[in-house]
C-alpha cells in the first residue's frame, strides 16, 4: 500500500501531458491540420528518413549485434557502451559531435565531399545520418539480448548436418531471433520517426529537405499551437501502436515463448545409484507397445532404403572430390586420438555403440564437441573410414549430433527439421522430404510429420531429432543423454526404437548417459571418462563385473568400497579391514578383456592398470546388495565381515527393497532384501541393525 500511492503518482504524472494533448486537441480540424500541405511535405520526408534509418540501422547493426553476442574480443564492454551512448546523451549534443565528426570542418566532411560529392549538413542524408545515430541502438541492444539467449545448441546442431555458417545464420540464426529483431526494428523505426535535436543541429531546418515532424511540431507550436497539437497526436499514435505491437518485447531477451525448449531434466546423481534397478535385458520385450510400431529394421547388411536411394554425391555431401573419390560405400569405422582436456584414444568398427559415461564434469560433452570439432579444449585427430576428417570445419565432417534437448528447429516442421540435413547438401527439396518422411515414419512418427517441434511431445520430438540425424547419413553419431528428458515408460520406448534403428546405422555411435540401464541396454561398449581420461573401455557385461571406478560401481547398482590390499583382504579408509576369500591379487587375475586394454599395452598415465605398478595396491571391493545381510542381533556362525548401523532409508525396487545402512565402523552399505524379510525383522528408518558380508561374495577389482 505504502507502494501504491507512489506509483499511481508516476502514472498520473506519465498520463497527464498525454490527457492533454487529446483534451486540447481540435477534432473538428484535425483533417485540414494533418493534410495542410506544409505538413503531408513534412510527414513524407520523415517517413523517407525514419525508413532510410532503419535500413541503415539494419546492414550496420545486425553484424554488430552479432559480433557484441557471439564474439569475445577485447574492449567489448567499451563497444558496447558506446552503442548504448547515444540513448543517454543529449541529442543536441548528439548533433553537435555528428557536426564535428562529418560536417564540413568536421573529421571527415572535407574527404566525403571532396572524394563522393557527399555534403550531410542542410541535406536530407544529413538528417538520415542523424536519425540512425539516434535510433540504431534500440536495434542493436534489442537483437543482441535475443541472440545472447539463443542456445548455441541450435546452430551446432544445423552445423553438425552439414549446414555451412551462411546457411545456419539465415534458415536457423535469423529466423529464430525474428521476433526480437521485429521488436528492435519497430523501435529503431519510431524512434528515428520522432527524432528532432540532432537532426535540427546536424542538418538544419529546411522544408522539404531536413525538416521533419518534429521539427514542423516546433514551429507549428510558434504559429498554430492547434496545428502542433494535431501533428503530435499523429506522432503520439504512431509510437503508441508500435509499443502496443510490441507488447512488451522489447528488452525482453529471447522471445522465450515461441522459442521452445524442451525442458533439460537431468537425471543425475543418484538415478543410477543404489535405488536403480539392474540392468535390462538388451532386447526389449516384443510385447512393448511401442514395438509394433516400428517397421521392421533393415539388418546392417542392408542399407535402410533412403540411405541407398537418396544418396547425395560425395562432393554435395561436403567431401572434397579427391577424397570422396576413394570413401568406402557406406561404412564408417572410427579413430580418434583426443588430446587437451579430453585425453583417450578410440577405436571402433561401424556399427558400434559406445555408451560415455562419467561423473559430472568428467567431460563427456567436452569429448562430443572435440569430435564435432567445436571446443578449443580438447582437439581431435578423426578418421573416418577412409577419411581424416581433422582439418574440416563441423559442417564438412559428417559427424551428426543430437544435443540433449533434440533442438529441433522450433520454426520448421518435424518434416522439415528431418530434411534439413539433406537440404543443406544440396539433395533437391522433394527428394529430401520424401527420404525425410520415410525416416519418420521408420521411428514411428511419420503421422506427425506436419507438426511444429512445440506440438510434439518429449518422446516425439526426441524421436525426430534422431530421423534428423539419421536422415543427414552421419559416419559418427553423437547423442547426448537422448533420454534424459523422457519419463520411464516413454524412455524404454524410445530406448527400444533407438536400440532398433542403430542397429541398422553403419557408422560408430557415442552415447553420452548418466542412466546404466541406458548404457547397458543400448551399448557394445561402455567408455567410463574419468577427468578427462578413459577410466574403462569394456563391454557392459564387463564394466559390470569388473567396475573400475566406485562411482561406475554405484551407477550399475552395487556396493563399492576402495581401499588397500592387504594379505587378509582390504584395508579400507578409517582402518578396519574387510576380510575377502583366500586372496587372489586382483593385479595378477585380469580378465582376457583387459590385457587386450590398450592403456595397458601402452602403460599409459590413468590407464586403468596403472595404479598396479606402485608399492600399494589399491582395489575396490564390489559387494552386490544382495549380498549383503541384515539383522537384528550380532549373527554367529561364518561370516566375518559383520558391522553395526543405522537404517537410513529404505525404498521399493521392484518386488524388493534397498536398505541403506550406515556404520561408523564401514562405509554405506546397501541391501536388497525381500518385503516379507523387512517385515519379519521389524525394519523402518532408524533402526539399528547389524549387516554381515561373506568373504566369499565379495570381488576385488584394481584400481
Ligand atoms: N568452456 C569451458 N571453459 C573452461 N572449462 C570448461 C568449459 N566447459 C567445461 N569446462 C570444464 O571441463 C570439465 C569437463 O566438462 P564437460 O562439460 O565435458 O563435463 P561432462 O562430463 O559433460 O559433465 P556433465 O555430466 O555435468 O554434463 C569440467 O570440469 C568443466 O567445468
Amino acid at each position: 500500500m505504502a507502494l501504491a500511492l507512489p506509483a499511481l503518482l508516476a502514472v498520473a504524472f506519465l498520463l497527464m501531458p498525454l490527457v492533454g494533448i487529446l483534451a486540447r486537441t481540435d477534432w473538428g480540424d484535425l483533417g485540414a491540420h494533418l493534410s495542410s500541405p506544409g505538413v503531408t511535405q513534412a510527414l513524407k520526408l520523415s517517413l523517407v528518413v525514419s525508413f532510410w534509418a532503419l535500413g541503415l540501422s539494419l546492414l550496420l547493426g545486425v553484424p554488430l549485434a552479432w559480433l557484441l553476442a557471439r564474439v569475445d574480443f577485447p574492449g567489448k564492454v567499451l563497444v558496447r557502451s558506446l552503442v548504448l551512448l547515444p540513448m543517454v546523451l543529449p541529442p543536441t549534443v548528439g548533433g553537435v559531435a555528428l557536426l564535428l565528426g562529418f560536417g564540413r570542418r568536421g573529421l571527415l566532411g572535407p574527404w566525403l565531399e571532396n572524394t563522393f560529392g557527399i555534403t550531410l549538413p542542410f541535406h536530407t542524408s544529413g538528417a538520415v545520418v542523424a536519425a540512425t545515430f539516434v535510433a540504431m541502438p534500440f536495434l542493436v541492444i534489442s537483437l543482441e539480448g535475443t541472440l545472447a539467449g539463443l542456445r548455441p545448441s541450435y546452430e551446432e546442431t544445423a552445423a553438425s548436418l552439414g549446414a555451412s555458417p551462411v546457411r545456419v545464420f539465415l534458415t536457423v540464426t535469423l529466423p529464430m531471433v525474428a521476433p526480437g529483431l521485429a521488436a528492435g526494428a519497430a523501435l529503431t523505426w519510431a524512434r528515428a520517426l520522432g527524432e528532432f535535436g540532432a537532426t535540427i543541429t546536424f542538418a538544419g531546418n529546411l522544408p522539404g529537405t531536413t525538416q521533419t515532424l518534429p521539427l514542423q511540431v516546433y514551429l507549428l507550436l510558434q504559429d498554430s499551437p492547434e496545428a502542433a497539437t494535431s501533428v503530435s497526436l499523429l506522432l503520439l499514435a504512431i509510437a503508441m501502436a508500435v509499443l502496443v505491437g510490441l507488447r512488451g518485447r522489447w528488452m525482453g531477451g529471447p522471445d522465450r515463448g515461441r522459442v521452445r525448449g524442451r525442458g533439460r531434466v537431468r537425471v543425475r546423481g543418484r538415478a543410477g545409484g543404489w535405488g536403480q534397478r539392474g540392468p535390462e535385458p538388451r532386447t526389449a520385450p516384443a510385447s512393448e507397445p511401442f514395438a509394433e510400431a516400428v517397421p521392421p529394421t533393415p539388418s546392417p547388411a542392408t542399407p535402410p532404403a533412403p540411405e541407398a536411394a537418396d544418396a547425395p554425391a560425395p562432393e554435395a555431401a561436403g567431401l572434397p572430390a579427391s577424397e570422396a573419390a576413394d570413401a568406402p560405400a557406406a561404412s564408417w569405422p572410427l579413430h580418434a586420438d583426443v588430446t587437451g582436456f579430453t585425453h583417450l584414444t578410440l577405436d571402433a568398427e561401424p556399427g558400434t555403440t559406445i555408451a560415455v559415461v562419467g561423473e559430472n564434469g568428467a567431460g563427456k560433452t567436452t569429448l562430443l564437441r572435440a569430435l564435432l570439432g567445436l571446443t578449443p579444449r580438447a582437439r581431435a585427430e578423426l578418421r573416418l573410414g577412409g577419411l581424416d576428417v581433422t582439418a574440416l570445419a563441423p559442417h564438412r565432417r559428417g559427424v551428426a549430433w543430437v544435443p540433449q534437448d533434440g533442438a529441433l528447429f522450433p520454426h520448421l516442421s518435424a518434416l522439415t527439421n528431418t530434411a534439413y540435413g539433406l537440404r543443406a547438401r544440396r539433395v533437391p527439396r522433394g527428394e529430401a522430404r520424401r527420404a525425410a518422411q520415410s525416416w519418420l515414419d521408420r521411428l514411428g512418427v511419420g503421422h506427425l510429420a506436419h507438426r511444429r517441434p512445440a506440438q510434439l511431445s518429449g518422446g516425439q520430438a526426441q524421436r525426430v531429432a534422431l530421423a534428423r540425424a539419421l536422415a543427414a547419413r552421419p559416419r559418427l553419431l553423437l547423442l547426448d543423454e537422448p533420454l534424459a528428458a523422457l519419463d520411464q515408460t516413454t524412455r524404454a520406448h524410445v530406448r527400444h526404437t533407438l536400440r532398433t534403428h542403430l542397429d541398422g546405422f553403419a557408422g560408430v555411435c557415442l552415447i553420452v548417459t548418466h542412466d546404466p540401464v541406458e548404457a547397458v541396454s543400448l551399448a557394445d561398449r561402455v567408455l567410463v571418462l574419468d577427468d578427462g581420461r578413459a577410466l574403462q573401455d569394456a563391454p557392459p557385461a564387463e564394466v559390470t563385473r569388473n567396475p573400475r571406478s566406485p562411482w561406475v560401481a554405484r551407477m550399475l547398482g552395487r556396493n563399492a568400497w576402495p581401499g588397500t590390499v592387504t594379505p587378509e583382504g582390504l584395508l579400507l579408509q578409517g582402518g578396519a579391514t574387510l576380510i575377502t576369500a583366500p586372496v587372489e591379487d586382483p593385479y595378477e587375475t585380469k580378465s582376457p578383456y583387459e590385457a587386450e586394454d590398450p592403456y595397458d599395452r601402452e602403460g599409459g598415465e590413468g590407464g586403468p592398470a596403472s595404479g598396479g605398478s606402485g608399492p600399494e595396491k589399491r582395489a575396490l571391493a564390489i559387494i552386490a546388495p544382495e549380498a549383503v545381510a541384515v539383522h537384528r542381533e550380532r549373527p554367529g556362525g561364518s561370516p566375518r565381515n559383520v558391522w553395526p548401523g543405522t537404517v537410513r532409508e529404505i525404498t521399493a525396487l521392484g518386488s524388493r527393497l534397498r536398505v541403506l545402512v550406515t556404520s561408523d565402523r564401514a562405509p554405506d552399505l546397501v541391501a536388497e532384501i525381500t518385503p516379507q524379510a523387512a517385515v519379519e525383522l521389524g525394519l523402518a528408518e532408524g533402526a539399528a541393525v547389524w549387516t554381515s558380508v561373506k568373504a566369499t561374495e565379495i570381488t576385488l577389482v584394481a584400481l
